[in-house]
């Protein structure tokens, strides 16, 4: 028999897109995983076992080896810098880091101010452009921030440009491309190797 594998999932947008493709990779998942309120969830079948996490939080349980591998979000990636390994970009949920503003508008020379929930990809990233900037730490709804007045320019997700077009912001600089990644606990990776590289190929053969 093999030895047990838990897989730490994220909840939210992530998760449908995910767990089809572990469907599709032939895992025998109940149906029912999508509607339940459990956050833990046992497959005998497969020796597997998920946990349903905060997308922030996946590469804790995996870093700490508490999950041997996980799916989480570039973005979440470059934003903690966990000791992990990236095995897969599962290019699911595909979406990019940008800054943005209102249009035709310069940063502050003296005090740029950046809103976002990203404090260390935007510091990276100004830093990069040589532009010393104050970070404003936001949980959401950030492009309130340079419409209100709290800030030059946001960093943050976008997707179908939606949020900003409704709201009147423009995008400046495409930071980074974001996809969902498979991640394993190193020492995981080495004990369990044969493990979780059936499950990376199994997942290689429906990566679009
Ligand atoms: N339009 C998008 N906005 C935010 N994240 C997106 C988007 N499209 C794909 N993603 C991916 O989904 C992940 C976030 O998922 P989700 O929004 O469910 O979590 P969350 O930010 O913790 O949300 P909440 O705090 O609202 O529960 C990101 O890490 C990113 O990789
Ligand atoms: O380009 P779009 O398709 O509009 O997607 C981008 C938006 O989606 C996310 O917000 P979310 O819905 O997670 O809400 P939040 O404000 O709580 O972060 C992200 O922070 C952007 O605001």
């Amino acid at each position: 028999m093999n030895s047990e594998l838990t897989i730490a999932m994220p909840k939210g947008r992530i998760f449908e897109e995910a767990f089809q493709m572990l469907i599709d990779a032939g895992f025998q998942l109940p149906e029912e995983v999508e509607m339940s309120r459990k956050l833990m969830i046992e497959i005998p079948e497969e020796n597997i076992r998920f946990i349903l996490a905060k997308p922030m939080d996946v590469p804790v349980y995996v870093e700490h080896g508490v999950a041997d591998i996980g799916i989480a979000g570039k973005d979440v990636l470059l934003e903690q810098q966990r000791i992990v390994h990236e095995l897969l970009d599962l290019k699911i949920s595909k979406c990019h880091i940008a800054s943005a503003g209102l249009p035709n508008t310069e940063m502050d020379e003296i005090a740029p101010r950046i809103a976002t929930k990203y404090p260390n990809i935007a510091m990276n990233y100004y830093k990069g452009i040589g532009e010393q900037v104050e970070i404003i730490e936001l949980n959401g709804s950030i492009e309130l921030a340079p419409m209100i007045g709290l800030a030059d320019r946001i960093v943050d997700i976008v997707s179908t440009g939606r949020t900003l077009k409704e709201n009147g912001l423009v995008e400046y600089e495409h930071i980074a491309d974001v996809s969902s990644r498979l991640i394993a606990n190193p020492v995981s990776y080495r004990m369990k190797n044969a493990r979780i590289q059936e499950i990376v190929s199994r997942l290689k053969k429906i990566v679009k």
